[in-house]
């Protein structure tokens, strides 16, 4: 059985990842390996068996030992060790889910209901570095499957409303703490069915906007606003969330050379992790919209098409309703009226599962069974 060493096992992404394993059973058909950057000798996670004491995740003659490496601790974790292990002459398999080699010429990003071609091409050359695209992208990715399958988009633009979770675990928690300072501070009011909301509203207001409000980890009110900015600022107007949605996505569509425009504005909102995202997208011809739904449902088993209508909607297309689930539904599909080959639609998938783990897992299990 291969090796396969297991590093930022216990952080958020780590921990789904773990889950996910256990209930796949994945962990029956490898030798797991825990490794930590601040807990050697301690124990790893109950999987279910016996596993060795921690190893020492900077020890690279350990880490050398491994047939794969999965990391989810992080990009600097990654600048730091893999390319010291490389030039150590490594030559096992690595899956990361940091950013930080995506968009390297040897590494493949990995999304496999969407990019297998992409990914047993670079396997049979050789390929060992195996990355985990922007949630954003694989999430977009996992629902219009159907769209970019059939090559029918011309261009695309995509609104975010992305989750706190992909600010981090300090993120979502402080995300609660402002909800629950919101509501301390209107709780009487709240009580009383005779109070005025408008003055309820002032006083949220001057809640937001107080000293006290926690903003240590956003450094804004996110509960009761919204943040129009995610990742770095690139100094032309565009985040770097927004610049990755046309680089990511055509480097998992392998079409760098043919590139699919697409581009948007990201931001986030009080959802605690699904991403959801409204997209216009241009088709490069006139296809029927119940074609169209047909190719987005039969793309891969994730996608799931929400009927445009207003009940099914807001029943089956938010984050309260698929967090948690591997689901990508994609709903609010329409003909817009600039004309029958511009789509409207809308999508949600939970960032930390088909956007952080699953893509992880599932190269994890191709190299199992190559
Ligand atoms: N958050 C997200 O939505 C996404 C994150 N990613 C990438 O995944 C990587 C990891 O992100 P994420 O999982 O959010 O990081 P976390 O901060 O949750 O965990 C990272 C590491 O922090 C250490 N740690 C220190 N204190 C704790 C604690 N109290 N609980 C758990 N871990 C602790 C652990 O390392 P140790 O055991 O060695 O001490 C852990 O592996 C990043 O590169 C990120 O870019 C990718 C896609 C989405
Ligand atoms: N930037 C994403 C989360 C993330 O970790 O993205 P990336 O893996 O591309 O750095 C968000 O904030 O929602």
């Amino acid at each position: 059985m291969l090796n396969v060493g297991f590093v930022g096992w216990r952080g958020m992404v780590g921990s789904v990842l773990m889950q996910r394993m256990i209930a796949e059973d994945d962990f029956n058909d490898i030798e797991p390996i825990f490794f930590t950057t601040s807990q050697a000798g301690g124990t790893g996670p109950a999987i279910g068996r016996d596993t060795p004491p921690l190893k020492d995740a900077r020890n690279l003659a350990e880490l050398m030992a491994m047939d794969i490496i999965v990391s989810c601790q992080g990009g600097d974790y990654t600048s730091d060790i893999f390319p010291k292990l490389r030039a150590e002459g490594w030559e096992g398999h690595w899956i990361d889910a940091a950013s930080t080699l995506r968009m390297e010429q040897d590494a493949v990003i990995v999304l496999d209901p969407v990019n297998l071609g992409v990914i047993r091409k670079a396997l049979s050359a050789g390929g060992r570095n195996w990355i985990g695209g922007n949630c954003t992208v694989s999430l977009m990715l996992m629902a219009l499957n159907g769209l970019f399958k059939a090559d029918l988009v011309e261009w695309a633009t995509s609104m975010t409303y992305q989750a706190a979770s992909g600010a981090g675990a300090q993120n979502m928690r402080e995300l609660i703490k402002q909800m629950g300072v919101v509501h301390a501070g209107v709780a009487t009011e709240l009580q009383d069915p005779a109070s005025a909301i408008l003055d309820i509203d002032r006083k949220v207001a001057d809640t937001l906007r107080s000293a006290e409000y926690p903003v240590d980890n956003f450094g804004v009110p996110l509960a009761g606003s919204l943040i129009p900015w995610i990742d770095k600022d690139l100094g032309n107007g565009q985040s770097k969330e927004e610049w990755k949605g046309r680089a990511e996505t055509n480097k998992i569509l392998g079409r760098e050379s043919n590139p699919v425009p697409i581009d948007g504005l990201c931001v986030r909102i009080g959802a605690m992790r699904c991403h959801s995202q409204a997209l216009t997208i241009k088709l490069k011809k006139n296809v029927p919209l119940d074609e169209i739904n047909s190719m987005l449902a039969e793309a891969n088993e994730w996608s799931i098409v929400v009927p445009n209508e207003r009940a099914a909607t807001i029943r089956d297309l938010s984050p309260a309703a698929v967090t948690g689930t591997l689901q990508t539904p994609v709903g609010r599909l329409r003909k817009m009226s600039m004309g029958d080959d511009y789509l409207s639609a809308f999508t949600v998938g939970d960032q930390l599962l088909w956007g952080a783990a699953e893509p992880l897992r599932r190269m994890l299990r191709i190299l199992i069974e190559e």
